[in-house]
């Protein structure tokens, strides 16, 4: 029998109804939410993910507004524009589009977005609240795999919850917000000697390690949850998940395909952060 298929795109259209909903009770308040897209360069993925979040804002009532840099433009001048949008009280989101080029410290351009406005949830202030469980911006993709968790109806508390990847935006956070549904947490990755031992005891697997179908057969227990948070490229430009879909079907209870499953998630709690910081700027106006 096949696995069942975890539908992102439905659940996110789902979720995304019921955030127009709440535009249009900000508009009714007069206040529009604003998304700044900061875009470096000329990465063809990353320019199809921005236009997708303009799109989708357009689609729910959301201003966004794109500046867009040259690949040469230097630290500072990146550091000038998010300074400024900081300020601005129609911008509530600020994004910049990752990845961004070699000369430029990521990390420093992340800490210079105001925590207010860091709709990602990747700044240093966002990352330690997350820590502590206090209320804060959570990272848009670890955020959209506990919602898809959520609307198909599977409990975390309790369960052992493996995790293959430790990036900052996705691997880490992955593991705090499912140890903060009580799951335990174990933390893998491409160096973690005789994976499939570890990966074979999850009952629920998230592959977020890079690699194109990198989860097969050997690394999955019969009725695991298994998702799937990879975007590969192969070399027919052919998008392609972390996990080997149709060996892993079957044996997985539940599965994410890709494309239709993490991804479309992670630009709908982008749009869903978004209204919740222009949510609190009438609290704070109170
Ligand atoms: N500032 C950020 N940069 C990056 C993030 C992020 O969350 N914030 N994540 C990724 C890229 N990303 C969003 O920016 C992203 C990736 C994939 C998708 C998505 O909808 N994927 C679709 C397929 C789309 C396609 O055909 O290419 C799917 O899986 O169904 C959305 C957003 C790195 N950078």
């Amino acid at each position: 029998m096949s696995s069942a298929i975890i539908n992102g795109k439905e659940i996110g259209q789902e979720i995304r109804k019921s955030i127009a909903e709440r535009v249009q009770l900000l508009k009714e308040q007069g206040v529009t939410p604003g998304l700044a897209v900061i875009l470096v360069g000329n990465n063809p993925a990353s320019q199809t993910y921005v236009r997708n979040k303009q799109k989708s804002c357009e689609a729910i009532g959301i201003f966004s507004e794109l500046i867009q840099l040259p690949e040469d433009v230097t630290e500072e001048e990146l550091l000038v524009q998010i300074r400024s949008l900081n300020h601005r009280n129609d911008i509530h989101g600020i994004l910049v589009q990752l990845p961004l080029p070699k000369h430029i410290d990521e990390d420093k351009v992340i800490a210079t977005i105001s925590p207010d406005k860091d709709v990602d949830g990747f700044s240093p202030v966002s990352v330690g609240k997350m820590m502590l469980g206090q209320e804060t911006y959570l990272p848009c993709t670890p955020f959209g795999v506990m919602k898809l968790l959520e609307y198909s109806g599977i409990d975390i508390a309790g369960k052992h919850a493996v995790v293959v990847g430790r990036s900052h935006i996705v691997g880490k956070p992955m593991g705090q917000l499912l140890l903060q549904k009580d799951a335990t947490v174990t933390y893998t990755h491409s160096k973690t000697p005789d994976l499939p031992s570890i990966t074979k005891q999850a009952d629920i697997l998230i592959a977020a390690v890079g690699r194109a179908n990198f989860i097969t057969k050997e690394h999955v227990k019969p009725g695991a949850v298994v998702i799937d948070v990879g975007i590969n490229r192969d070399d027919h430009n052919k998008l392609t998940g972390d996990v080997d879909f149709k060996a892993v079907d079957g044996i997985a209870s539940h599965i994410t395909p890709v494309p239709g499953g993490v991804g479309p998630m992670t630009i709908t709690m982008l749009l869903y952060n978004t209204v919740q910081s222009a949510e609190n700027t009438l609290v704070q106006d109170k």
